[in-house]
């Protein structure tokens, strides 16, 4: 009598639990479905998780989803979770159908999303500014010195063997104290920068945009000039302005002839405003002094690509915002900005369509 009753209870226990773990996946199933690209940093997948208010598939790997992959997986999803290497166009927004509401893309550049296309479906979009600031204007200085001073030269030749007696003007670059610095393209990344060079004594901040921007310039005393003084005066010229069809080759042979020889280049922003081959053309022939790179096009540059023969060339694999505290912040902002977007509410940071 006594172990029926038992028997009763665990039969009545084991239905109520079946009973909630499928009450659970079918208030699961109605939750609005994500797409993560990539394995994004932690903090911003926590938050994903933890707000009870998505489900998420994630392509689990460091490297880029196939795009016949990604068509297949965004078919049907509220929002996508996206880094930069993903180009999110009319045929992906197809592929993903109606029911897509939210792209938020973990970047502050945002040259991969096709932005006609998503204001036409009514698509709101995340990015994630300001965030990355500090770690990018920290490696654009690192990435300046390191090609001024030509430190990946002088490391080489230490190893090798090269490194006889010391030398009077062996290894000798150019240092930023009295230096003109030229900033093409005023934001906050600009402005950062040059808060960190004034320290190196540098004696002008000269900049160019599409207009003046008196309340960033006034930050950093910095002069606006037209493109052709800011070649002509720079004797550090750092490009920071973003991707757009105004800004694709903008630094081709026609500036880099205006540059003074002793002039260093640097771009942290993207490959595509530099024609490439007007670079090595202006590099190999001593037209400029150096180039610091951290962005390409292609990215990754192909290994055999000429502008990785030149001594006077230090090309980085695109990681100017590659620190653990800023890539986590940037996951964690993207993830708020996809979680306020389907919630219809404001978002932190939300592109103007
Ligand atoms: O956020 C971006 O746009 C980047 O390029 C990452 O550094």
């Amino acid at each position: 009598m006594w172990s029926s009753r038992v028997a009763v209870r665990r039969l009545q226990k084991i239905a109520a639990a079946q009973l909630s773990v499928s009450t659970m996946q079918r208030a699961l199933s109605t939750l609005p479905r994500v797409y993560v690209t990539r394995s994004m940093p932690p903090d911003g997948l926590d938050i994903l998780r933890k707000s009870g208010q998505v489900q998420f598939e994630t392509w689990d790997s460091d490297d880029p989803v196939p795009r016949a992959e990604l068509l297949k997986k965004v078919k049907g999803v509220d929002a996508l979770f996206c880094v930069l290497t993903e180009k999110i166009d009319a045929e992906l927004l197809d592929a993903a159908g109606p029911n897509l509401r939210v792209v938020s893309t973990m970047s502050v550049g945002y040259d991969h999303l096709s932005l006609g296309e998503l204001k036409k479906r009514g698509i709101r979009v995340g990015y994630t500014p300001d965030v990355l600031t500090d770690a990018v204007a920290e490696l654009t200085v690192a990435l300046l010195l390191c090609t001024s001073r030509r430190l990946v030269e002088a490391t080489h030749e230490a190893k090798t063997g090269g490194w006889g007696t010391w030398r009077t003007l062996w290894l000798c670059g150019y240092e930023l104290a009295n230096s003109t610095v030229g900033i093409m393209g005023l934001g906050r990344i600009g402005v950062a920068i040059a808060d960190r060079l004034k320290a190196f004594k540098v004696k002008k901040f000269i900049y160019t945009d599409v207009a003046p921007r008196p309340e960033l310039a006034n930050q950093i005393q910095a002069e606006y000039v037209s493109m052709d003084e800011l070649a002509k005066q720079s004797d550090f010229l750092a490009v920071c302005c973003a991707l757009t069809p105004d800004t694709q080759n903008i630094c081709n042979k026609d500036l880099f002839s205006k540059m003074k020889k002793t002039s260093i280049f640097i771009n942290t922003s993207r490959g595509g405003v530099v024609n490439q081959e007007d670079l090595y053309e202006a590099l190999n022939a001593g037209e400029i002094a150096g180039a610091g790179l951290d962005v390409t096009v292609p990215e990754p540059l192909p290994t055999n690509h000429p502008l990785f023969t030149l001594k006077n060339c230090v090309i980085l694999p695109h990681i100017a915002s590659a620190s653990f505290t800023t890539r986590n912040a940037m996951s964690s902002l993207a993830a708020n900005n996809l979680l306020a977007g389907l919630r219809g509410e404001p978002m932190e940071k939300e592109l103007k369509l």
